[in-house]
């Protein structure tokens, strides 16, 4: 359902044909007017030509409008000589609406040109009419000319508002706004429900958040000895950790002016704008000092300035930047604005924005542990009818590596397959499901699949299984599947182990695991496939990152080729010689191939297993820690017993939450 939403999304025009119509009617009405000038000017002509006419008899009518000055002259013959009314006598002239003037001049002084059209007259035999006409004449004219410029200005100002529809609350709307903020802005008067105990867990980035509500509440306590109050804070992290949610719970607590935007509200297709709306959002701040401006995913606009030079650099997006960083460079150290942004990507952020005296704090919000996770999920299990059984410890380990956006989106799916299945609360195998399908995707139980092309992925998957319950290093099983999902067709689910540093030999026993598959193939069947791609990429990666970014490799040494500033597009030159390039390559297919025939010895020893496995699997198509306990026995390396109590259930499992802290800390 949700896939069929997406499509006719996806479908939608992002041009309406409305404004296409709207611009060719314009175009149209437009030519109509110019191809009209001639209807109410006709060619023109001089004072001194259009006397002669008149002293020859020629002219018919004369318009004279006084406050334009000009004279419409319409004559008694057409341009071959030939009477214009067949029997003019009756008939004097065609009204003047329906006719168009032959000639029109302007004869300056009014006075003047009455007196000497008078003396011509005197003269003549059949006398010309002469009107005076209105000026209302002409304001009518002039309207109906510029009738199709109102519809053009029209059509513009409504893509205008189509563009710039939707954010900022309305002031987006007008077209002499497009160099306003789009800022939205909460104080006392809109309600921010958001609070700090909203967000779990981000200790250290509360505090360091709340400190700056403080600064601009208390100014004075801090700069009392001297110190400068900072102007901004950067809050850095993955997405979905609760930068935003942050920012939000900022702006319930402050109970300061709060100006919220996206970095993207800055852009627009016009020069100028960008840096105009900077200017427009600071100007506004500063009216409503002590204030917070938040800006989120700044890199829309914070992006280094000109580094790639050959995809040609973004100059309005520039402008945008390089105000930003004047605004926050002008503002006293007493104006008590604060700016907070939000960045998942630190890393391609320009300097400049980072320097001391702009964002000069970093607030890191990183991908919650353990024990936040728990806490994470006690926040979204709040609003859920929960069964009683369910624990927050056992769930908060069996999502290791998910962000506080992951959780709350298990939360809703566990709490929708629930109700799905007709029950009264969500338990924990609701739970559980919604983990799979997060990590996995949907279930494709009708995938059309071969018995022996289900053999071989039974096998794959049972090899991963083998090896990793036989190394010490490799991360400790949850699960194996050959339930397709998503786009495999089978899974081996691990649990990771949470560490900051990874050894070099708890990186090839997890190379040597993501191996094993292919080496069980080609044990059994002597056979190998293209199955096994996923595996190899994931390896591949991982041989490269040891060589030349972490230094693991004793051939290549311990130096490394990662560049932390940003600024590794090396284009076309690698950073080292062709040499050093070969022993690169050589080194990583050497790691890769030693673990693959790790695999396939450990695999080759303990064949019956592994095919028991591969059997089990195949009728069961799914199995457990404990299936794989029964045919091999504990695994050896269990450091730690898990602090949750084991389920009655088959299909709970008990991670074991690998604590390599003290390890850790004894080295670094
Ligand atoms: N620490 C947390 N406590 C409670 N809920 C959280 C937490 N972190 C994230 N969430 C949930 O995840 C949702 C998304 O988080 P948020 O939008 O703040 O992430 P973000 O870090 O701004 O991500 P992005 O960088 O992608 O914008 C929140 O609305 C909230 O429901
Ligand atoms: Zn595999």
């Amino acid at each position: 359902m949700a896939n069929d939403k997406k499509n006719n999304k996806d479908k939608k025009p992002k041009f309406s044909p409305y404004w296409i119509y709207g611009i060719l009617l314009a175009l149209f009405l437009g030519f109509q007017f110019f191809g009209d000038t001639s209807s109410n000017g006709g060619s023109k002509t001089t004072t001194s030509d259009f006397f002669k006419y008149l002293a020859n008899g020629d002219v018919e009518k004369i318009d004279i409008v006084k406050n334009t000055r000009v004279a419409r002259v319409y004559l008694t013959k057409d341009a071959e000589g030939k009477d214009i009314h067949k029997n003019s006598k009756q008939q004097p002239f065609i009204p003047s609406v329906t006719r168009i003037p032959n000639y029109k001049f302007e004869f300056g002084d009014l006075q003047n040109f009455e007196n000497k059209l008078n003396d011509t007259i005197k003269n003549l035999d059949t006398k010309p009419v002469i009107e005076f006409d209105t000026e209302t004449d002409t304001i009518g004219n002039l309207l109906i000319g510029l009738l199709p410029f109102l519809l053009l200005i029209g059509v513009w100002i409504f893509i205008m508002r189509r563009m710039s529809g939707g954010a900022g609350g309305g002031a987006g709307g007008q077209i002499f706004n497009i160099g306003k903020s789009r800022a939205k802005l909460f104080d006392q008067n809109t309600e921010v429900k958001t609070t700090f105990k909203d967000v779990a867990g981000l200790e250290g980035a509360k505090e360091e958040v709340q400190e700056i509500v403080d600064f601009l509440k208390f100014p004075e306590k801090y700069t009392t000895l001297g110190g400068k109050i900072p102007k901004g804070a950067l809050l850095v992290g993955p997405p979905g950790t609760g930068k935003t949610l942050l920012a939000k719970a900022v702006a319930g607590e402050a109970k300061v002016p709060f100006f919220s935007l996206s970095g993207s509200d800055f852009v627009e297709m016009f020069v100028g704008v960008g840096a105009s709306r900077v200017r427009d959002l600071f100007k506004q701040a500063k009216e409503k000092s002590p204030s917070i401006i938040f800006i989120d995913e700044i890199d829309a606009i914070g992006r280094a300035r000109g580094k790639n030079a050959m995809s040609g650099s973004n100059d309005e997006r520039e402008n945008t930047l390089n105000q930003l960083l004047t605004e926050m460079d002008g503002f006293g150290t007493n104006t008590n604005v604060i700016v907070l942004a939000a960045t998942n990507r630190a890393d391609i952020l320009d300097k400049a924005l980072m320097r001391a005296g702009r964002f000069d704090r970093q607030i890191f919000v990183d991908l919650p542990d353990v024990r936040e996770r728990k806490e994470i999920f006690e926040v979204h299990l709040r609003p859920l009818k929960k069964s009683k059984d369910l624990d927050t410890d056992f769930l908060s380990k069996q999502t290791p590596g998910f962000s506080g956006a992951d959780i709350a989106n298990v939360c809703n799916e566990a709490a929708l397959i629930a109700a799905r299945n007709g029950k009264k609360e969500v338990d924990k195998q609701d739970f559980l499901d919604a983990v799979d399908r997060i990590i996995g995707g949907l279930e494709k139980k009708n995938k059309i699949i071969t018995p022996s092309e289900k053999r071989a992925v039974a096998f794959h998957e049972a090899g991963h299984a083998v090896v990793s319950w036989m190394l010490e290093h490799a991360a400790p099983l949850i699960k194996v599947t050959i339930v397709p999902r998503g786009r495999s067709l089978g899974a081996a689910w691990y649990l990771p182990e949470e560490r900051l540093i990874v050894r070099p030999e708890q990186m090839l026993d997890e190379m040597c695991a993501a191996l094993g598959g292919r080496a069980a193939e080609k044990v059994i069947f002597n056979k190998i496939s293209t199955g096994a791609l996923s595996d190899l990429e994931k390896v591949t990666k991982q041989a490269r990152a040891m060589v030349t970014i972490y230094g693991l490799s004793d051939k290549i040494g311990n130096l490394t080729y990662y560049d932390s500033s940003g600024q590794s597009e090396y284009g076309f030159s690698k950073p080292y010689s062709e040499q050093t390039a070969e022993l690169i390559d050589k080194e990583i297919s050497d790691i890769i191939e030693k673990q693959y025939e790790r695999a396939i010895k450990l695999l080759e020893d303990n064949k019956d297993k592994l095919t028991e496995l591969a059997e089990e699997l195949l009728t069961k198509e799914v199995i457990f820690k404990d299936n794989l306990e029964r045919i091999f026995g504990k695994r050896a390396f269990e450091k730690e017993e898990a602090i949750v109590k084991t389920d009655e259930k088959k299909n709970v499992e008990t991670p074991e939450q690998n604590q390599d802290s003290s390890e850790t800390k004894e080295n670094s």
